[in-house]
């Protein structure tokens, strides 16, 4: 399992960064000529991985400078492979110049990924991160779970609404939103300013992983009655019919669908 957690976080940046390449058509990986994509080879295999890692990466590592580099600079806080690493650096490398110091905002659903990438995704760019939900909570001076049961859902939305406003005006920043976030318009309005990354996990793996930490952080799962995965799974159908339109709003869209997690 937590191999194939870090394979699908890493896979889910280098999705990231070639996606970005069809929306910044000035990137460089879309120079990068298609066979060259093929140029990474890995050796090590981690089972049903082993070919999706062969058509993501699209790096090109035979140069040993490159290599070296690459490897020396890897910061070691996440644990994808030695493989997956190294190409993130260099990719990272790659298009730092372009992005310009512009924010990334990940939006997507309740366990999207959304705090388990950014922080991997923050590192790798030197970027600051920020979770718009501890935000409101050191604002309010209470948990989300709590901010929903005294002040109710529109009071959170006003303070997310507010923090999401604040962190326009800044750069260099990896903001996890809160799944909601993207019902309102003004908050699109200012996560524009930056780039926009919807992390789009099918529903039964989203329903999945909340089984498995629980949803004490998540009040919006409390309602339903069953276990824990049917429970999780019949709200987020309903929060998916009422929202999941908005979250193509966003730039670049990766998508996880069709892989096992
Ligand atoms: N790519 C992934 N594959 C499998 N599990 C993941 C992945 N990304 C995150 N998780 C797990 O899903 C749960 C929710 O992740 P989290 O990053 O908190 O989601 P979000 O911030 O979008 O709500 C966590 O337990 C995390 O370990
Ligand atoms: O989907 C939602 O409306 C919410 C998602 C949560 O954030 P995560 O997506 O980080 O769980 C949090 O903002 C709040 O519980 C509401």
């Amino acid at each position: 399992m937590a191999a194939n957690v870090t394979h699908m976080i890493a896979t889910s940046k280098l999705d990231l960064i070639e996606s970005a390449s069809t929306h910044f058509p000035s990137l460089p990986c879309c120079r990068v000529p298609r066979k060259e994509k093929w140029a990474l080879r890995f050796t090590s295999s981690h089972g049903p991985w082993k070919k999706e890692r062969h058509r993501l990466v699209s790096v090109e590592t035979s140069d040993p400078y490159m290599r070296r580099r690459a490897s020396t600079s890897v910061t070691g806080i996440y644990y994808g492979s030695v493989e997956d690493n190294l190409a993130l650096q260099i990719k990272t490398q790659e298009i730092l110049p372009y992005i310009e110091g512009l924010c990334i905002y990940l939006v997507g659903m309740m366990g999207a990924g959304k705090t388990t990438v950014g922080r991997v995704l923050s590192d790798v760019l030197g970027y600051s991160f920020c979770d718009s939900d501890k935000l409101v909570e050191q604002a309010v001076g209470a948990s989300v779970a709590e901010i929903f049961e005294m002040y109710g859902e529109e009071h959170f939305r006003d303070k997310e609404s507010e923090e999401l406003e604040n962190l326009s005006m800044m750069k260099r920043l990896v903001v996890s939103t809160g799944g909601g976030a993207v019902v309102r318009p003004i908050n699109w309005i200012n996560m524009q300013k930056g780039i926009t990354v919807w992390i789009d996990v099918p529903l039964e793996a989203l329903a999945r992983r909340i089984a498995a930490v629980g949803t004490d952080s998540r009040p919006l799962l409390h309602h339903e009655s069953g276990d824990a995965y049917t429970k999780a799974l019949l709200r987020l159908n309903c929060l998916w019919k009422e929202r999941g339109h908005a979250y193509a709003n966003a730039h670049i869209r990766v998508s996880l669908g069709g892989k096992c997690f």
